[in-house]
């Protein structure tokens, strides 16, 4: 077993020796060249975990997300989830990236029940579901206002009510949070934790904040670059919920140790806990 599996039945997702290659074009002349953007990558991940990915640019974070979602296709290995291997993009899974990606022409709410119509689900069940996703994450009131009418921070609430408005069984994010400023950056930290805990879906992260990976997560992976591949994973054992735990010094302890790996200061998969079969 390699570092990135897990001995019990509760994997929701197993990416199994993961390779995706680029072919890139050399600036001059007619030659090609291929490029090893995700190198023998295993993971599992657990039903209902929170999970971050980290690593420095470049490393293929957001390579695995569209692997992930289906958008692009594995060089060799495969993902699988609840042992069905991941073969397009599928409602069971829903994308939240940083630039929102809402239709600035559809209403919040019809932003919302966007995924129900393509599913052909009839208006008022629609109606129903779009509701109570917009109560949890407090936009009820503004429903009927426009994507240009919202600030930062409300786009980003459509968009999580409108990936988890079909009920995915996992939620990608892919930095969701990167364009915001830090004070609403951390009330939708909180607001994500909420939702998380009330939906019980899979989530994986992607982050360049390891502040938030740890704030978030349950466990963080840290990815190295050239080639992208994983290098520690860290369980976060802190208490939840978490407000109040960026004061503590285990909060601290871990910070450190993921910047040490992130940076290349520690031997890959070294600092690894051993408690739970990982
Ligand atoms: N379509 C493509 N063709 C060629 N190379 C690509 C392609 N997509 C990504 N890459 C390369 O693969 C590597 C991984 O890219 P990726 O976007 O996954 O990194 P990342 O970890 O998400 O980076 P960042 O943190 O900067 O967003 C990079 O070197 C990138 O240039």
């Amino acid at each position: 077993m390699s570092i990135g599996q897990i001995a019990d039945k509760s994997v929701k997702i197993s990416v199994r020796v993961l390779n995706k290659c680029f072919t890139r074009k050399r600036e001059k002349g007619n030659n090609v060249k291929q490029f090893v953007a995700l190198k023998d990558f295993s993971l599992d991940v657990r039903e209902s975990e929170f999970l971050s990915i980290v690593g420095p640019s470049g490393c293929g974070k957001s390579t695995f997300l569209d692997l992930l979602s289906g958008l692009s296709e594995p060089t060799s290995g495969g993902i699988y989830i609840d042992e069905k291997k991941v073969e397009g993009p599928a409602l069971d899974r829903g994308i939240v990236m940083q630039g929102y990606a809402l239709f600035p022409w559809r209403s919040v709410r019809k932003n919302v029940e966007y995924g129900l119509e393509v599913k052909g689900m009839p208006k008022q069940e629609r109606r129903e579901i779009s509701q109570k996703f917009l109560e949890l994450v407090g936009l009820e009131e503004f429903a009927e206002r426009y994507p240009y009418e919202l600030s930062g921070g409300m786009k980003q609430r459509v968009a999580i009510a409108r990936a988890l408005a079909y009920d995915p069984e996992v939620l990608l994010m892919d930095e969701p949070f990167g364009a915001l400023d830090a004070q609403t950056r951390e009330i939708l930290q909180d607001e994500l934790l909420r939702i998380w805990a009330a939906t019980q879906k899979t989530i994986i992260f992607v982050t360049h904040s390891i502040d938030e990976a740890i704030y978030l997560s349950d466990r963080v992976v840290v990815l190295s670059a050239n080639p992208g591949t994983l290098r520690d994973i860290f369980p976060i054992e802190l208490r939840r919920p978490r407000d109040g735990v960026r004061l503590t010094p285990d909060y601290l302890e871990l910070t450190r140790r993921i910047a040490d790996s992130l940076h290349g200061k520690t031997p890959p998969s070294q600092i690894i806990h051993n408690g739970d079969g990982i």
